[in-house]
C-alpha cells in the first residue's frame, strides 16, 4: 500500500511526507529524519496545522498517520487515595487502549500522578507527614489499584520525578523566550481544591466553588503570568479546522463558547507555595500546578536512562492520539494546554475528551467533598470484570451517571452470568453429552446457508466502530446483541430434542452447538478489552491456551492468525473443547468452593469482613 503520512513535527508544525510505501518501515524512518532535521521555516502553527489539511483534501489524499496511538489520563492530584471516578476515566483508558492494541497497533498508554502544590502540602501535614513521604504513600495507592483493575499501562509518571523537573523548566523556557511569560500582581478569588482563580460569576453564594462547596479566598500575590489572551485567534482555528478536537461535540461547543467570551491571561507561579518546581531563575516562586501537570504527559515519552529534553521526549510518541478526562478539567486541557503547547512550538494533542461525572446524590463524587465509592471495596466484594463491565455498560460515556448497588448486581448477572456465561455453559454441557466435547464440523460449514452468522458479523462490526468512536456502552450493548442473539437460536433451534431424535436431526444439533459456540468465540474476542479475565476463561474453555488468547487480534494480521479474528471461521471440526465450568457465577450464588466466578474465594472473604452497604450508595 502506497501512501503519505502526515507527521507532527517537535516545531509544532505537521508535514506529509513523500509518496511512500507506508508499511515500509526504514521509509518511514527516514522521513522522519530528514524532516526532523531540516524542518520547514516555522509560521504561524495554527494555520500551517489548517493549510496541510486543506492541501490534503484538496489534493484527495487520506493520510495516513503511522504514528502509535497514545492516550492518556489525568494525571491524579494527590491528595487522597483514589475513589471509584479516577478508577472510571482509568478503566475507559484501558478498554480504548486493548482495543488499540487488538486491532495491532502500537498503543503507549500514560497515566500517573500529579504532586506538586499547596493542596498536596496541606494534605501531608495534615497526615503528619513530609510532602514526599505523603506523595510516596499515595501514588503508590494509585499503582495498586490499577493492579486490581487490571489496567495495563505502559507508562506512569510521577511529576516528582526528577526529569520531568527537567522537561517542566525546558518547557518553561520556551515559553519565556517566545515571549508570552511576564510579572504582574493578581488579585482575585482562589479556590484551593480546583487550584484555580474563578471569575466571581461563576460562584455561588458567599463566594463558594460550585465544585467543591467550599469558601474561595480572596488573594493578591505578585506572579509570572501566560499570555493566553495572545492565543485567542490561533485557538479559534484549531477549533475550526479541527471539528474532533474536543468530544463529544457538545464540550466542543462549550469550549467554543469559553474562547469566544475572551480569553484571560493566567498566573502560573506561586510565591506562597513551597511545595513545587522552582521558576527557573527565581527561587522565590514554584511554578503552578497546572503549568506543571499538563507536561507529565510529554516527560512520561521519555525512555528509561534517555537524556531528559522536551526534543527526545516528543520524539517517542508526541503528539498524543487522546487526552481522557473527566469534563472538570477540560479547561485546563482544551484551552490552557494548547495554548501553552503553541507557545512552546510543539503540536497539538489529536483529542481531548472530555466524560462526565459519577455522581453521588446528584453531586460530582470526589476526594475533596469525601462522598466517594470505594473501587477496592467493589473489586473485593464483585470482582474486577463486574466492576469493569458495569461502569462502562452503564454510563454512557460522556455523560453522567449515579451508582446504584441493585442495578450493579442486576446489570452484571443478567449480561455476565447470563446471557454469556450461561450460553456456553450449556452449549458445552450439551457437546459433552451427545459429542464427547468435539465438534463435529468448522464452524464455516456449519453457518452455510445460515443467517444468524451474518447477524453475528453485522453485530462485532457495529461493536468496532462504536470503540472507535469511544461510544464505549453501546460497544458493550453491540457484543450482547450477540449473545442474545445466541440464546434465541439456542432456543428457536432446542438441539437437546434434536439430539433424542437422532440421525439427520442429531447432525443438525451438532451443527447448531458449533455455531453457538463460533458466537461466543467471537464475543470473547469483542469483550475482551472490557472484561479480559472473562474472556480469557471462555477461550480457556473453548480449548484455547492463554498464549492464544494473547495473541488475539479483532482483523487477522497474518494469514497464519486467521483463526483469531472476529470474522466467523475460527472453530474448526475436530477441536476438543474443555470441561464445561461456570466462567461467570452469578453474584449472589456465589459460595466458597463453588467453581467459575474467579472471585468466588474473595467475595466469602469480603462477606465476612464488609457488611453489604459499606462504603457504597444504595440506589
Ligand atoms: N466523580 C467522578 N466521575 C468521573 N471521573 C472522575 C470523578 N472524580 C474524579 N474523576 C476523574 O479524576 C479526574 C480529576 O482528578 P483529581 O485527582 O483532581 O480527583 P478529584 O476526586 O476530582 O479531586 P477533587 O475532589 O479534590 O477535585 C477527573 O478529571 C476525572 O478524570
Ligand atoms: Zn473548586
Amino acid at each position: 500500500m502506497a501512501g503519505r503520512v502526515l507527521f507532527s513535527l517537535p516545531n509544532g508544525l505537521w508535514f506529509l511526507s513523500p509518496l511512500s510505501p507506508v508499511n515500509s518501515k526504514s521509509n518511514h524512518l527516514k522521513n522522519r529524519l530528514h524532516f526532523r532535521q531540516n524542518p520547514p521555516p516555522s509560521s504561524s502553527k495554527a494555520v500551517t496545522f489548517c493549510s496541510y489539511r486543506n492541501h490534503l483534501q484538496s489534493v484527495g489524499e487520506e493520510p495516513v498517520v503511522a504514528e502509535p496511538f497514545v492516550l492518556t489520563t489525568p494525571l491524579y492530584y494527590v491528595n487522597a487515595p483514589p475513589h471509584m471516578g479516577s478508577a472510571y476515566t482509568t478503566i475507559a483508558a484501558d478498554v480504548i487502549a486493548r482495543f488499540q492494541r487488538l486491532l495491532g497497533k502500537k498503543v503507549i498508554f500514560v497515566t500517573g500522578t500529579d504532586e506538586h502544590g499547596e493542596k498536596i502540602a496541606a494534605a501531608a501535614t495534615a497526615q503528619g507527614s513530609s510532602p514526599s513521604e505523603h506523595c510516596d504513600t499515595i501514588s503508590h495507592a494509585y499503582k495498586m489499584l490499577w493492579k486490581d483493575l487490571d489496567i495495563a499501562y505502559d507508562k506512569f509518571i510521577r511529576t516528582t520525578d526528577p526529569n520531568h523537573e527537567v522537561i517542566v523548566k525546558e518547557f518553561y523556557s520556551r515559553v519565556l523566550a517566545n515571549g508570552d511569560i511576564y510579572r504582574a500582581d493578581y488579585e482575585g478569588l482562589y479556590c484551593v481544591n480546583c487550584e484555580e482563580y474563578k471569575d466571581e460569576k461563576e460562584l455561588l453564594e458567599n463566594n463558594w466553588c460550585p465544585m467543591h462547596l467550599k469558601p474561595c479566598v480572596r488573594r493578591k500575590e505578585d506572579n509570572y503570568f501566560f499570555a493566553l489572551s495572545k492565543y485567542q485567534k490561533p485557538l479559534e482555528e484549531v477549533l475550526t479546522c479541527n471539528p474532533d478536537f474536543v468530544q463529544p461535540s457538545f464540550r466542543f461547543n462549550e469550549v467554543q463558547n469559553w474562547i469566544k467570551s475572551g480569553l484571560k491571561d493566567f498566573s502560573i507561579s506561586r510565591a506562597s507555595v513551597d511545595w513545587g518546581i522552582p521558576v527557573p531563575n527565581d527561587n522565590k516562586q514554584t511554578i503552578y500546578v497546572w503549568f506543571d501537570a499538563l507536561l507529565g504527559y510529554i516527560s512520561a515519552l521519555l525512555e528509561d536512562n534517555e537524556q531528559p529534553t522536551l526534543q527526545s521526549a516528543v520524539s517517542s510518541g508526541w503528539p498524543v492520539s487522546l487526552h481522557l478526562i473527566g469534563k472538570d478539567i477540560l479547561r485546563f486541557h482544551a484551552i490552557y494546554w494548547p495554548a501553552m503547547l503553541m507557545s512552546a512550538g510543539l503540536s497539538l494533542p489529536k483529542m481531548v475528551f472530555g466524560h462526565g461525572f459519577l455522581t453521588k446524590d446528584g453531586m460530582k463524587m470526589g476526594k475533596s467533598l469525601g462522598n466517594t465509592l470505594e473501587p477496592k471495596d467493589l473489586v473485593y466484594r464483585f470482582g474486577t470484570d463486574a466492576v469493569r463491565y458495569f461502569f462502562l455498560r452503564e454510563v454512557e460515556f460522556g455523560n453522567d451517571g449515579d451508582y446504584s448497588e441493585d442495578r450493579f448486581i442486576n446489570i452484571v448477572n443478567a449480561h455476565l452470568a447470563n446471557t454469556i456465561g450461561n450460553l456456553l455453559n450449556r452449549t458445552l454441557g450439551l457437546l459433552k453429552k451427545n459429542c464427547q466435547s468435539t465438534l463435529a464440523v468448522d464452524s464455516t460449514i456449519a453457518a452455510e446457508g445460515s443467517a444468524f452468522k451474518d447477524t453475528v458479523e453485522k453485530l462485532v462490526e457495529k461493536a468496532r466502530v462504536q470503540y472507535d468512536n469511544l461510544s464505549l456502552s453501546s460497544a458493550c450493548e453491540a457484543v450482547l446483541e450477540i449473545g442474545n442473539a445466541g440464546n434465541l437460536y439456542m432456543d428457536e433451534h432446542a438441539p437437546w430434542s434434536l439430539f433424542k431424535q437422532g440421525g439427520a436431526s442429531s447432525e443438525a444439533a451438532a451443527k447448531d452447538l458449533v455455531i453457538i459456540l463460533e458466537a461466543v468465540r467471537i464475543i470473547a474476542i469483542a469483550l475482551s478489552p472490557v472484561t479480559p479475565r472473562l474472556c480469557l476463561r471462555i477461550y480457556s474453555q473453548l480449548g484455547y491456551s492463554k498464549d492464544q488468547f494473547d495473541a488475539i487480534t479483532w482483523v487477522s494480521l497474518s494469514l497464519s492468525l486467521r483463526l483469531f479474528e472476529t470474522k466467523w471461521g475460527g472453530l474448526k471440526g475436530g477441536q476438543v473443547m474443555a470441561q464445561p465450568k461456570p466462567v461467570f457465577a452469578r453474584i449472589e450464588d456465589r459460595t466458597e468452593g463453588e467453581e467459575g466466578g474467579e472471585t468466588t474465594k474473595e467475595v466469602m472473604k469480603a462477606k465476612k469482613k464488609i457488611p453489604e452497604t459499606q462504603g457504597v450508595a444504595k440506589a
